[in-house]
């Protein structure tokens, strides 16, 4: 297993570009099953997730064509198996995102139950459910989400009593081949449902209110190809920015969006940062200074984001003042929580909260990383610890963050990765 190897090595100083999003990638790349002719995404992020995600398409007989600059060509008319293995399933949790595209396009669709994972139970129970309301029929046996309908789906209300991300792209998806209006209730607004949506309409479907808690899907026969350009990674970007400023640091992330990271941006203001922004970067500078400890709470967009929350924690860590961080989306996303302590930090766990007092100076150590953003935490605090932190288990940031190294490097991090 390949580890990473970080000395603190004072503040971030630079330019660096963020990729595409995984959470906009990931859906779009499902989406593709709905058309008959090929769909070509551009701006896809060199990611394990997508890696599993080809190799999921591949298994339904699906031969993806790769193009140039990190574009991709899918034929979702080569689906010969509308089957997703629990192997790869238990690898990326976002495979149940084929759901709703095979079911609406091929009447069927055999998806291994993701299960639970590190962050929290996960269940799917929302997915299914409005999949039912549409007409079909759903068992579950032997750990596989068995769905079928007689012809298409049909057009239904359906209201989610819990804000879901990718369950309202499962849904959306689905509605776009069903007979009839949909209308989903209680939505997730966040940006890369917006961008899914979008790349939807350029495939010929016909949604509104994309971006708000009602969206409206005119069902349509038939979805073509086109052209789609993932947007930027806005969780990537505010782990660049985080990074610069638990540094003291400076720096730069080209080719992103502001717009859509305003929670994000307003707490690293609170927390002493003077941010810039333009069309598409921004720039954080923290001129030397310590960050000074931000109280936050996760909830759904456009509210602060869950997968900044760990990030934060570890600015909170090396903060002046006290910092709450209370997250109310998964029920077990704190495990970054002793890993930051065994690097020194004071971080007290109380249920859902934690109260993150800052140090001056947290100290290098080996640390395992536990989740995609908890491991994201421990690179932000190694970069600002004495001495040397191995991160293991960093599979899990391989999952979101394209060329982590490299990219940090080029900020002036002194980070290389051991083979493992
Ligand atoms: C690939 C992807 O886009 N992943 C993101 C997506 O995950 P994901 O879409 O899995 O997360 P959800 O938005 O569905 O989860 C929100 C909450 O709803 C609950 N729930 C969800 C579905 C369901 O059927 N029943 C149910 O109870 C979950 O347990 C959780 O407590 O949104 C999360 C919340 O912003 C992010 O952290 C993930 O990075
Ligand atoms: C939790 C995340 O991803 P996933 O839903 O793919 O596990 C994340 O991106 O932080």
């Amino acid at each position: 297993m390949d580890k990473l190897i970080i000395t603190g090595n004072g503040p971030l100083d630079g330019e660096v570009w963020a990729s595409g999003a995984k959470n906009s990638a990931l859906p779009i790349l499902a989406a593709t099953l709905l058309a008959d002719e090929p769909v070509t995404i551009g701006n896809l992020p060199h990611l394990q997730d997508i890696t599993t995600t080809l190799e999921l398409l591949g298994r339904m007989g699906i031969e993806p064509v790769m193009g140039e600059k990190m574009s991709i060509q899918i034929d979702g008319s080569q689906v010969r198996d509308c089957h997703a293995p629990y192997e790869l399933v238990k690898k990326m949790r976002a495979s149940i995102l084929v759901l709703g595209p095979l079911l609406a396009h091929f009447g069927k669709a055999d998806v291994s139950l993701p299960g639970g994972c590190a962050i929290g139970s996960r269940p799917v129970d929302l997915h299914i459910r409005g999949l039912e309301a549409m007409g079909a029929e759903i068992t579950v046996e032997g750990g596989y989400i068995r769905a079928r309908v007689d012809g298409r789906l049909k057009g239904a209300t359906i209201f989610f009593d819990t804000v879901t991300v990718t369950g309202t792209e499962n849904l959306l998806m689905a509605a776009t081949l069903a007979e009839g209006t949909t209308v989903l209730e209680n939505a997730a607004r966040e940006p890369e449902v917006v961008d899914l949506a979008e790349c939807l309409i350029a495939m010929g479907a016909n949604i509104r209110g994309q971006g708000t808690d009602t969206i409206t899907v005119e069902g349509v026969e038939r979805l073509h190809g086109c052209h789609y350009d993932v947007m930027p990674d806005r969780i990537e970007t505010g782990t660049f920015l985080v990074a610069a400023a638990a540094t003291g640091g400076r720096v730069r992330v080209r080719k992103t969006r502001a717009d859509i990271m305003e929670a994000v941006l307003a707490k690293l203001e609170e927390a002493g940062a003077t941010l810039t922004t333009g069309d598409d970067w921004i720039e954080l500078d923290m001129g030397g200074r310590r960050p000074r400890a931000v109280n936050l709470r996760t909830a759904p967009y456009p509210a602060f984001p869950t997968d900044m929350q760990a990030q934060f924690v570890a600015l909170n860590a090396v903060a002046e003042g006290t910092g709450t961080v209370v997250e109310t989306i998964f029920e077990n996303r704190f495990m970054h929580v002793q890993e930051l302590n065994r690097m020194g930090a004071h971080i007290a766990l109380e249920g859902n909260t934690a109260v993150v007092t800052g140090v001056e100076k947290l100290s290098g150590a080996p640390v395992m990383a536990t989740d995609l953003r908890a491991s994201a935490s421990l690179v932000v605090a190694a970069m600002v610890a004495q001495g040397e932190t191995m991160v293991d288990r960093i599979y899990h940031i391989d999952r979101g963050y394209e060329c982590i190294e490299e990219k940090l490097q080029l900020l002036g991090a002194r980070i290389r990765r051991v083979p493992g």
